[in-house]
């Protein structure tokens, strides 16, 4: 089933601050559909400045498409916020908060009582290992531990819709390969058939865990298929390839071996 459903959704900022800036008349989100399906995990994949986040903020309601719309199994998404979690990019934790305070304050605000707020904590803490860094202030964790919170954070509620912006970012690879294998948990049939959105820069990550990757470039979708798909159709030999080819106009080399 298609659980999340974008159709042309267009995207200018008006205004740049101090650290961002948008090339004058270019739209960030320019006419993007694309489609995340039930029990598949899908990347968004493309060169910094592609649009992945502004898209994923879209999708999380934190940015008001100028044009397009969104739909969440079929209806509007803004009333599935309860089967919904957004990983932002910068982790969004409060860093004054403890590790727990920050998870149990957004279990809270789903209305999930204490004792299943705790019960919960024990079942991602066995998926993503965060027990040492419960009581710690988030301010003062590490950027992988912070990752691991926020992941937790956003997944007290046991949503059924995950979108995640860079999930990887900062972990190291124990906690990589822990993450992996729980993202294709909650994919299966087992973990509930999720839908699973997320963004990487990781081309190694995306062929270890993607079904369906959507290539974004310049605010426009430039292909959808799977890792082979992609590959094939650029008569590429390696993912990479096909990649640097769509994301930056790179000629692909092909190296004939004997
Ligand atoms: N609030 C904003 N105001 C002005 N411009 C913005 C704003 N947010 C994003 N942009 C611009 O929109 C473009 C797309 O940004 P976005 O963060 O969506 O890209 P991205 O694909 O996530 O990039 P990266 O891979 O570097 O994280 C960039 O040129 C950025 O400067």
């Amino acid at each position: 089933m298609i659980m999340i459903e974008a159709i042309d959704l267009s995207k200018r900022f008006e205004h740049s601050s101090l650290f961002r800036k948008t090339q004058p008349g270019r739209p960030v989100l320019d006419r993007v559909s694309l489609r995340a399906e039930d029990a598949c995990i899908t990347a968004l994949l493309g060169p910094n400045g592609a649009g992945k986040t502004t898209f994923l903020r879209m999708l999380a309601g934190l940015e008001k498409p100028e044009a397009g719309s969104i739909l969440i199994q079929g209806q509007p998404a803004h009333l599935h916020t309860a089967k919904f979690a957004y990983l932002s990019d910068g982790c969004g934790l409060y860093p004054r908060l403890t590790g727990e305070e920050n998870i149990r304050y957004f279990g809270a605000l789903y209305g999930l009582s204490d004792a299943h707020i705790t019960l919960r904590i024990q079942t991602l803490d066995s998926h993503l290992g965060f027990a040492h860094v419960l009581a710690k202030k988030a301010g003062a964790c590490s950027l992988g531990e912070r990752m691991r919170i926020a992941l937790a954070r956003a997944l007290v509620h046991d949503p059924h819709t995950l979108v995640l912006d860079e999930p990887t970012n900062g972990l190291d690879l124990a906690s990589v390969r822990k993450l992996r294998n729980f993202l294709r948990y909650l994919a299966s049939e087992a973990g509930g058939g999720k839908c699973i959105l997320l963004s990487t820069h990781h081309l190694h990550e995306v062929e270890m865990i993607a079904d369906q990757v959507i290539v974004l470039v310049q605010g426009q979708v430039k292909a959808t298929g799977s890792v082979r798909q992609i590959t094939v159709a650029n008569a590429a030999q390696h993912f990479e390839d096909a990649f640097a080819a769509l994301a930056f106009g790179e000629t692909i080399s092909c190296i004939n071996v004997g």
